[in-house]
């Protein structure tokens, strides 16, 4: 979706209102300064984006083959250059639904992530028309993950992993450009091979530079970190955190690897599957397991608990995969159901 900076606090006033040299409301000094930066960065990319704007109708340029695929904010299409023939995707959004704002914003994000093997690759042409704004990527043709996960199955072992290292990697890369992505989900991890080897990271419309304050707008989904959800820290909101994608890595890899959600809402005395996977947590007996993460073998425990460990301060970071890799994250035929006995 593309950048709704409304709801959005520039940090500067909480350093100010807090006055804390060394932690900011869970924020250093040094991580502000990144995420000061990157937000300055991004400015200056939507000023110079503002005026190489290429003002034309779309079909003018492109000839359209088909939807690729249609979001809340706007649509994807498969396009071909009407000189050159190549095949793109445009992503096309409204004038009545997207300022030009929000839309240099997720323009220039993408941008400015520069070439990584698993992010959509963006070019540089956007497009103002009589009642659209549109940027142009690299197409996708496999279409999404929510496709490949099979209801109560998830996806074979080799695929989990793969995908899990691959969103791991893209997002360190977000990261380390001072910037959280906050919308991993399903929908915006495209899919390149019908192995669903090779996956690659869209849609930065929520993506902002680490320590903005941001409050939850809507009601909570499984993706959502429980600090989120909780009353913000400042009467602004939360300073956002990388660790809010490593809990949203971490319920990705769970629906990937069962084919469920872990929980609908990380909400105590409201979700039952929440209250019981913390009650598993404290306590760390085999027969508080909930009944969801039946199947799955210690190494995917161990890192589960790390990317959903309730605590930012805590949860491991999204770099946390790597350690798990080549072992197994589910129980062989017959030992899951040992494992319930116990
Ligand atoms: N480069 C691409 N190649 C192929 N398909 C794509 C590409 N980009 C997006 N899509 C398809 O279009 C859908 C919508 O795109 P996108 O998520 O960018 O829109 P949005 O309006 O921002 O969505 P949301 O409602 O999640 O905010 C995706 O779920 C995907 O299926």
């Amino acid at each position: 979706m593309p950048g709704k900076q409304s709801e959005e606090e520039p940090l500067e006033e909480a350093a100010a209102e807090d006055g804390a040299e060394e932690n900011l409301v869970g924020l250093t000094v040094e991580e502000m300064h990144q995420g000061q930066e990157a937000a300055l960065a991004l400015e200056d990319m939507m000023a110079l984006s503002a005026q190489t704007l290429v003002h034309a109708e779309v079909d003018e340029l492109y000839q359209e083959v088909r939807l690729l695929g249609q979001g809340r904010f706007g649509r994807v299409l498969l396009v071909t250059h009407r000189q050159k023939g190549t095949a793109l995707a445009l992503k096309q959004l409204p004038k009545k639904s997207t300022s030009l704002r929000g839309f240099l914003y997720e323009f220039c994000v993408g941008l400015s992530l520069g070439a990584h093997s698993a992010i959509v690759a963006a070019y540089g042409i956007g497009i103002e028309s009589a009642n659209s704004y549109s940027f142009l990527t690299e197409p996708i043709l496999h279409g999404d993950l929510i496709a490949f996960i099979q209801p109560k199955v998830g996806l074979p072992l080799p695929a989990v992993q793969c995908c899990a290292t691959q969103l791991a990697s893209a997002l360190e890369h977000i990261h380390s450009h001072g910037l959280v992505y906050r919308d991993l989900k399903p929908e915006n991890v495209l899919v390149y091979d019908p192995a669903c080897w090779h996956v690659k990271l869209t849609d930065f419309g929520h993506t902002r530079p680490r320590g903005t304050l941001l409050r939850l707008t809507g009601p909570p989904i499984p993706y959502t970190a429980p600090e989120l959800c909780a009353p913000p820290p400042l009467p602004e909101g939360l300073p956002i955190q990388p660790a809010l994608d490593a809990w949203a890595l971490g319920v990705l890899v769970f629906c990937l690897l069962t084919g469920y959600f872990p929980w609908d809402q990380p909400l105590v005395e409201v979700d039952p599957f929440y209250e019981d996977f913390l009650i598993w947590q404290s306590s760390g007996q085999p027969q508080d397991r909930p009944q969801p993460w039946f199947g799955l073998a210690p190494a995917a425990d161990t890192l589960l608990w790390g990317l959903l460990d309730p605590h930012p301060q805590r949860r491991s970071p999204v770099c946390a995969i790597k350690g798990y890799l080549g072992q197994p994250w589910k129980q062989q035929e017959g030992e899951a159901e040992q494992l319930g006995k116990e």
